[in-house]
């Protein structure tokens, strides 16, 4: 299980040492949720900070656009270079087309889904993909609850994926901890993000090291 810590519930006051704490405590990635205030009832960082965060990180950026106008943020962001940028299936008229682009910039495309939305919908588009992520709250806002469902529905994806495109890695994200890390696991999810969880814990490694099943 590989772990990435969402900085949405770091201090922001102190991001640098934040991110040096998490990246110091073992983690995987390091996940920045990306909001434009449309999509999703909040409002989070821009470039420029996330620029500062790259320098700073000593682990691959995962990036979660939650936003309407993707292409305009894809280019913003693709020139960080993150390991990953995912958008939202929800938001995108022309889901393949997009996939293309953020590969052709030397990212690993990823999709995401919200709580409601089928596997079944991104069927065709699982042989283009190297991650899709699961949200497992409604995107917006940290310290969710987890919806259980995902659990069923991470079962399904792993189905078609083993079918599709075996490599294609799963993430979870949202109310994501010790509770129901085992779950994840043997759900065939292969990366979880978690903010809360692991930023409202006093010792990130101890936090990391217990999801880490
Ligand atoms: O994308 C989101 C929320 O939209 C997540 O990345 C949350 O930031 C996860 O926070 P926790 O649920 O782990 O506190």
């Amino acid at each position: 299980m590989l772990i990435a810590p969402s900085i949405l519930s770091a201090d922001f006051g102190n991001l640098q040492k934040e991110i040096e704490s998490i990246c110091e405590a073992g983690c995987d990635l390091v996940h920045i949720d990306v909001m434009d205030g449309h999509f999703v009832p909040n409002l989070t960082i821009g470039p420029v900070v996330v620029e500062s965060v790259s320098r700073v990180s000593s682990k691959p950026l995962d990036i979660h656009l939650m936003v309407e106008n993707n292409n305009f943020f894809v280019d913003l962001f693709a020139p960080l270079k993150p390991k990953y940028l995912s958008f939202h299936l929800e938001s995108e008229k022309h889901p393949h087309r997009l996939i293309q682009k953020i590969r052709s910039l030397g990212i690993s495309p990823a999709i995401t889904l919200n709580p409601h939305t089928k596997v079944e919908d991104i069927e065709y588009l699982l042989q283009d993909l190297d991650m899709v992520l699961l949200m497992s709250v409604n995107p917006g806002f940290g310290g969710q609850r987890f919806i259980p469902t995902i659990l069923e529905k991470a079962k399904k994806l792993k189905e078609l994926i083993s079918e599709r495109n075996p490599s294609c890695l799963i993430e979870v994200d949202g109310g994501v901890s010790d509770k129901n890390i085992k779950y994840l696991k043997d759900a065939g999810v292969d990366i979880v993000v978690a903010g809360s969880y692991v930023f409202g814990n006093e010792d990130y490694k101890k936090a990391i090291d217990s999801l880490r099943v």
